[in-house]
């Protein structure tokens, strides 16, 4: 697997070496031991899977300290933006997003560190989307921003007047509203 850097530290995009014949294809969707010598170790606990259609957007999600989560994402069908925004107290990046393309034909994935929050929006008619996260689910420590808040200053390359959310989703506060709970050291 191929890294690609991004303009914030530590969050990575992934390419897969995939191997092509007349069968159709192959590859290593995950590998502890690569994943730890280029991205460094992280001990993913559990894999969730969503399926949403057109216009659908998830997120920005997060887990409260102490269930903070890391998550290796991909789009196994369809195709997706997928958001990673920086909500560390203090870091540089603050308040700056990494977005990127993942569908099932580029097979990318993209890993976000703790700290930050992630959401994405379904650009196909449907997108099956799947991740790993190193941390349990806490319901109780669910966190999220508004992922309609312009001032993020996201693309989200729908119309986003009519997308559609969860009701928890319509409900988070906008970035300027809200107290983060990460500081970056
Ligand atoms: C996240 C999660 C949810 N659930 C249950 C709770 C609800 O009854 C149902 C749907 O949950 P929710 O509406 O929070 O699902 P999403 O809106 O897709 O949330 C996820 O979407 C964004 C993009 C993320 O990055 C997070 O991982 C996660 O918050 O699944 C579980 O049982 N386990 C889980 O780990």
């Amino acid at each position: 697997m191929e890294l690609i850097k991004t303009d914030i530290e530590g969050v990575v995009i992934i390419e897969p070496r995939i191997f092509k014949d007349a069968r159709g294809y192959f590859f290593e969707s995950f590998s502890q031991r690569e994943f730890d010598e280029k991205v460094g170790h992280v001990e993913f606990v559990q894999d969730n899977e969503s399926m949403s259609s057109y216009g659908v957007m998830r997120g920005l999600h997060f887990q409260r300290p102490p269930y903070t989560q890391a998550k290796l994402v991909r789009c196994v069908r369809g195709k997706v933006l997928d958001v990673a925004v920086d909500i560390r107290k203090g870091s540089p990046t603050y308040g700056r997003h990494v977005a990127v393309e993942l569908t099932e034909d580029n097979h990318r994935q993209f890993f976000i560190p703790k700290g930050f929050a992630h959401g994405f929006a379904v650009l196909s008619e449907t997108a099956v989307f799947q991740y790993k996260c190193d941390e349990f689910y806490h319901p109780e420590a669910d966190g999220g921003i508004s992922i309609l808040d312009n001032s993020l200053g996201i693309d989200w390359r729908i119309p986003t007047e009519h997308a559609i959310l969860s009701e928890k989703d319509t409900k988070h506060p906008l970035f300027k509203d809200f107290d983060s709970p990460f500081s970056p050291f």
